[in-house]
């Protein structure tokens, strides 16, 4: 009979006594220790680790927009590039997870969901910085977190700094001059769609050649925003499927409020030029 085979005979450190393992490098018993189920039905296992991996990968969209916002910023476009594609694959994942999700039925969500109190995604710090730094500002925003000052500051931090579309305007404004008030607008506030903006970006796309860099930058961002209209329209679709049209656990409408999130445009002028060209 043939020996089972031993992968320490062929060099596999099998001893890790005082070495780093694969489990303190990753912190794994932190994060396996999350998983703080509330009651005992089957599916809140499900519900908390679709939240949480969520969480993480928002985590590296956050890390990755910040990098392409900075590199966008310093002039240097091309390294933006790589982490703006990065950042539609991150939403792509996003997407995907909601397959998971979707097996959950209303009769296995209901058996938890008063475990949930008030609680909602509507209070998710990091959903919302996202929102921020892509453009999509309300400081509406800002009061469920006022228990959590730090949160607070973190959130107005991103209010005062450039966000990813007005650092593209200004690339964009290094060809076309842009007015004042499109280059100075008040950061706390979203962009306002505006005939300037979008006439510049026309003739991006009406002479690829003369502006190949703003053409690629103009398609990553639509890109990226297509991959977040996406999210929004699973979320929404998974919470019709689940809970129908009752109020959310958050105190909005529910499916209504999700709908009008739908509306919401990030990188307006860049949908709006298509209709002319
Ligand atoms: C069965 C699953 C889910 C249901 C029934 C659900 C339901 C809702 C509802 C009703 C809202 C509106 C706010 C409220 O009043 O509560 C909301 C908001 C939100 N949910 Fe979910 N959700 C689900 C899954 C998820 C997942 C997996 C995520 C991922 C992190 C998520 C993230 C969010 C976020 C970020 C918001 C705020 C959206 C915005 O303000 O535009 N939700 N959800
Ligand atoms: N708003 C949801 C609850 C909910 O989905 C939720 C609750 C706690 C943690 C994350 C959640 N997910 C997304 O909103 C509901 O009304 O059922």
């Amino acid at each position: 009979m043939t020996q089972p085979y031993d992968p320490s005979k062929d060099g596999a450190e099998m001893n890790f006594k005082d070495r780093m393992s694969y489990g303190d490098y990753l912190s794994l018993d932190s994060l396996l220790n999350a998983q703080n189920t509330w009651t005992d039905t089957h599916d809140e296992m499900l519900f908390i680790i679709q939240h949480q991996t969520s969480e993480l990968w928002m985590r590296l969209a956050i890390h990755e927009t910040n990098a392409a916002r900075a590199c966008l910023l310093d002039g240097k476009t091309r390294q933006a590039f790589k982490m703006l594609s990065r950042l539609s694959r991150i939403f792509e994942q996003l997407n995907s997870a909601w397959d998971v999700l979707r097996t959950m039925t209303p009769s296995d969500y209901t058996a938890f969901r008063d475990a949930l109190g008030q609680s909602s995604g509507f209070q998710s710090h990091q959903y919302r910085q996202i929102e921020f730094m892509l453009g999509n500002r309300n400081q509406a925003m800002l009061k469920p977190h006022s228990h959590r000052p730090e949160l607070v500051a973190l959130l107005e931090d991103e209010l005062a700094q450039p966000s990813m579309y007005d650092v593209a305007l200004r690339a964009l404004s290094q060809s076309f001059p842009l007015p004042d008030e499109v280059l100075n607008r008040p950061l706390s506030e979203t962009h306002q769609p505006h005939p300037a903006v979008q006439a510049a970006w026309s003739e991006v796309y009406r002479d690829t050649e003369t502006h190949w860099e703003l053409y690629e930058l103009a398609e990553k961002l639509v890109d990226l925003e297509d991959y977040f209209r996406r999210w929004r329209f699973n979320h929404v679709t998974t919470v019709e499927r689940v809970i129908g049209f009752k109020r959310g656990t958050g105190g909005t409408g529910g499916v209504s409020y999700l709908k009008r999130m739908l509306a919401v445009e990030l990188f307006p002028e860049l949908w709006h030029l298509r209709t002319e060209l």
